[in-house]
């Protein structure tokens, strides 16, 4: 069983909700799973947990959303060699650059030294069918898959 972190940011509670889906994913699968609003937390939590997902929806073309920034900010301080991390989040595709945001933290985990453990998870809008639900089950099961070959 392992610790799981899920912090997200969530104005309107479409990225909220796929936070939820993958909180129950990750418990069915065992593990011990958190959930938390990024602003009341900050990036020195990711090392107190096995792995972490971060959440968010994207704002303003293609832009990280305000509750996010100091986040975002703070992370480049943080060495996260080897932790697992999932980066997900909700947008709109008649946006030019759908799901802009979850792509910046993507990058800035990698740059950490994070081990992404699957492409983004970019979710139109709110998981409404059974399509979107597969890809959060798939998602969550990547990192149980991930965690398991490193034997945790
Ligand atoms: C002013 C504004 C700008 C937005 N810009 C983008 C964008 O550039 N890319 C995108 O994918 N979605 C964009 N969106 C859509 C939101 O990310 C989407 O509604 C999301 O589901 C909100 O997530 P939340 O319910 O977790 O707050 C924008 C929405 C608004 C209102």
């Amino acid at each position: 069983m392992a610790k799981i972190l899920i912090c997200f940011a969530s104005t309107t509670g479409n990225t909220e909700q796929i936070a939820d889906l993958l909180q129950s994913y990750l418990e069915e699968e065992g593990h011990l799973v958190f959930i938390e609003d990024v602003m009341e937390i900050d990036p020195t939590y990711i090392s107190g947990y096995d792995a972490t997902f971060i959440g968010t929806y994207t704002w303003d073309d293609g832009d990280l959303p305000f509750e996010i920034e100091d986040f975002y900010e703070e992370l480049e301080e943080e060495d996260l060699t080897g932790i697992p991390v999932g980066v997900f989040g909700s947008g709109d595709t008649s946006y030019n650059h759908f799901c802009g945001a979850v792509d910046t933290i993507q990058e800035r985990v990698r740059q950490c030294g994070a081990t992404l453990i699957a492409d983004g998870l970019k979710i139109e809008m709110n998981p409404s069918d059974e399509e979107d639900e597969s890809k959060c089950r798939s998602f969550a099961q990547k990192l149980t898959n991930h965690l398991s070959e490193i034997s945790v």
